[in-house]
């Protein structure tokens, strides 16, 4: 059970179904995330979380499809309910994570994905602790993640210096995440996302248990573990 207040004596008894994995990824506005999860997940039964926004549908955008679009009153209403996982402020929007679908999912055993900014990430981080799987996706520099937010061509000039702005704070606390993933390369970056989905399945069997697979996938799994990380890295992704 992913929170005790979602118990409710009506319910059937827990199935033998193993939860699903509850994966969250997270990093700057247009460091490629949404793009990333999509070669990532390709084919595979996922439940991917879909938001609740104060922000306007960008032209495209379908209310129920990329987010649930809801006035700042419906936010917080559901807010005060404890209706959000976790939820947080973004450039003056609202945006949070309905928490009832994602139990659902992982009681029936499915894998759930959450595409969330970094305060969130956190509040998900504390509130859950190891049953959260939390990835960084880092842009190989703030000239290439300024070149993609503006390619993108989303966001008004302004818009877009505010998420830079708010882009380098986020990219300091990128150690605080159990791996680190480089969007530079979006083939090789869901090649490790793969690896980390793998590696954290098979972390849940006894090692005696592992198949060649499931070794090959952990030390794929190392090598983006937040500890190769140190803070000159860093620093170096905010000054290039
Ligand atoms: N590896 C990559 N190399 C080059 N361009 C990329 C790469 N990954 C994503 N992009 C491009 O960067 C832009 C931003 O990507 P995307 O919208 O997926 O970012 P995001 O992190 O989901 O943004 P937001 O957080 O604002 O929703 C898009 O135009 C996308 O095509
Ligand atoms: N904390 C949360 N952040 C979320 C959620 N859904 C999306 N996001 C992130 O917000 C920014 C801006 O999104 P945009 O669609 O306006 O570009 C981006 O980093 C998203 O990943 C959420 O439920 N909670």
């Amino acid at each position: 059970m992913l929170l005790g207040m979602m118990s409710d004596p009506t319910s059937p008894p827990p199935s033998n179904v193993p939860r699903g994995l509850l994966i969250v990824i997270t990093g700057a506005s247009g460091v490629g995330k949404g793009t990333l999860r999509e070669k990532w997940l390709a084919g595979q039964d996922v439940f991917y979380s879909t938001s609740w926004t104060t922000r306007e549908p960008r032209e495209g955008e379908m209310n129920g499809r990329e987010y649930v679009f809801v006035t700042p009153q419906e936010f917080l209403d559901k807010a005060r309910q404890d209706g959000f996982l976790e939820h947080a402020q973004f450039v003056g929007n609202h945006y949070g994570t309905p928490i009832e679908p994602i139990e659902e999912a992982l009681a029936r055993g499915q894998d759930v994905v959450l595409e969330i900014e970094v305060e969130g990430a956190m509040q998900v981080q504390e509130r859950l602790g190891d049953e959260a799987i939390l990835v960084f996706i880092m842009p190989p520099s703030l000239t290439e993640l300024r070149r993609r937010l503006t390619g993108r061509a989303t966001e008004t000039p302004e818009r877009i210096e505010k998420r830079l702005t708010r882009a380098v704070g986020e990219i300091r606390e990128a150690h605080k995440f159990r791996y680190v993933v480089v969007n530079d390369d979006l083939e090789r970056a869901a090649q490790e996302m793969l690896a980390v989905q793998h590696a954290e399945r098979a972390a849940r069997k006894a090692p005696e248990q592992w198949s060649p697979e499931d070794h090959a996938a952990s030390q794929a799994a190392q090598r983006v573990h937040s500890r190769n990380l140190s803070s000159a890295d860093l620093e170096q992704v905010v000054n290039s």
